[in-house]
């Protein structure tokens, strides 16, 4: 098995609020191997977006990665920051926190692409859906052209550098070639949108919202990405349309062989979707493991709980909450070193006061947990009572 594509280490992502500091992403660790599909899933408020956002480098103020590592492997990329920013580097690996904010920037399209929740967000409501999307495919051949580029794989000795190439990568609106026009139409039509010739030059308001989203689709996949994030890309969608959408994903997931980092509240599009899983709760990944680790021998007792609960993909509406009670409120003076869900657990003992390690589950295995229990027996002796957390009303 290869080194993973991204590596995740210690990080901690806060937004230092009016009201107090949050922490949103606390010491989180994981691995993303390529061409898999990672799921991370978890009820609202346990820091997936803000994990997803902290990966790209889109985190803006009040928030700020307050430590981690985020390590890409990309060995052209190394090579070029080697000298420059040797603290960025290790082996083939690049640490996209030690980076200058500009190279992280030039990475968006080529390197990393997101697909959003809401598409009405992340299109601009002046240009036609087509310039858009082309857009990011000249912001693509504009990379690959790039000798020291993190993408020579694409031949483009046709497409020079030339007066465009003044370093925005995302411009507003700028020259778009009619290649990169026929790129995007043959985009739309891969992502199933009806007689793509016109609706190119249609305006993002003429679509409906299933198709919108499709459009996000093809444009996040415009810059070739190695690395799609796709934070809840269809739980604004209708059943049927979700499924479809869920289908392209896979299906040009398994065509290009990039990687996938699936952000959902819905097991059920896990299930469907992904080669592993992290389950997150309170900012940490506190279990994960391939699909069957996690559904069929899960060990945390919030893992446990959300499979009680597995929504059916036509529950789009409904956020999962499996068991009784909240995520914390992530405001770092309540947190403390302990386990987050211990007010939750069904089976919190007196040593969950503490903070729990990782453990590896059967030892040497991929399937990891945030629990006592992945080597401590549950001892009813040993419970924990609701005075230990200041009533226990939820
Ligand atoms: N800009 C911000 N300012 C302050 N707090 C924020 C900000 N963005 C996120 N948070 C907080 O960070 C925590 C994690 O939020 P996040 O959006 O990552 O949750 P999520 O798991 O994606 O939830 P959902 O399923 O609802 O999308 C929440 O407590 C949220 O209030
Ligand atoms: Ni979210």
């Amino acid at each position: 098995m290869s080194e993973p594509i991204l590596r995740i280490s210690d990080l901690s992502t806060r937004f230092f609020t009016k009201s107090g500091q949050v922490n949103a992403v606390e010491s989180l660790s994981v691995s993303i191997d390529e061409g898999e599909i990672f799921g991370i899933v978890g009820e609202s408020g346990s820091g997936k977006s803000v994990l997803a956002r902290s990966i790209i480098g889109l985190i803006e103020s009040p928030g700020q990665i307050t430590g981690g590592k985020i390590e890409y492997r990309n060995a052209p990329l190394a090579d070029e920051f080697r000298d420059a920013h040797p603290d960025a580097v290790n082996g083939d690996y690049v640490d996209l926190r030690s980076l200058p904010e500009e190279a992280v920037r030039s990475l968006r399209g080529p390197s990393f692409s997101m697909i959003f929740q809401d598409p009405e967000s992340s299109f601009n409501p002046t240009l036609t859906v087509g310039e858009q999307i082309a857009e990011a495919v000249e912001v693509q051949r504009r990379a690959s052209s790039n000798p020291r580029s993190t993408k020579a794989r694409t031949s483009s000795s046709e497409y020079s550098l030339g007066s465009y190439a003044y370093g925005a990568v995302m411009p507003n609106r700028s020259f778009v070639s009619s290649k990169s026009k026929d790129r995007a139409i043959e985009l739309l039509q891969q992502v199933g949108i009806p007689d793509p010739e016109e609706r190119v030059d249609e305006y993002p308001h003429e679509y409906s919202g299933g198709m919108l989203q499709r459009a996000m689709i093809a444009q996040a996949l415009a810059g070739e990405p190695d690395i799609l994030i796709a934070d809840e890309p269809t739980t604004a969608l209708d059943v049927t349309i979700q499924a479809q959408v869920l289908n392209l994903l896979r299906e040009i997931q398994d065509e290009t062989g990039m990687t996938v980092l699936l952000i959902t509240h819905n097991l059920g599009v896990i299930a469907r979707m992904c080669d592993r899983v992290g389950v997150m709760y309170a900012g940490e990944v506190v279990e994960r493991g391939t699909l069957s680790d996690i559904f069929d021998t899960p060990v945390h007792p919030y893992t446990k709980g959300l499979l009680g609960s597995i929504p059916d993909l036509d529950t789009t509406g409904g956020r999962l909450q499996p068991i009784d009670g909240n995520v914390p409120s992530l405001m770092d003076e309540e947190m403390g070193d302990r386990c987050y869900f211990a007010d939750r657990c069904p089976k919190a003992m007196e040593q969950c006061l503490e903070e729990p390690d990782d453990a590896s589950v059967d030892g040497g295995t991929d399937h990891e947990v945030k629990c006592v229990l992945a080597q401590t027996e549950y001892d009813e002796s040993q419970a924990l009572g609701d005075s230990h957390f200041g009533g226990g009303d939820t």
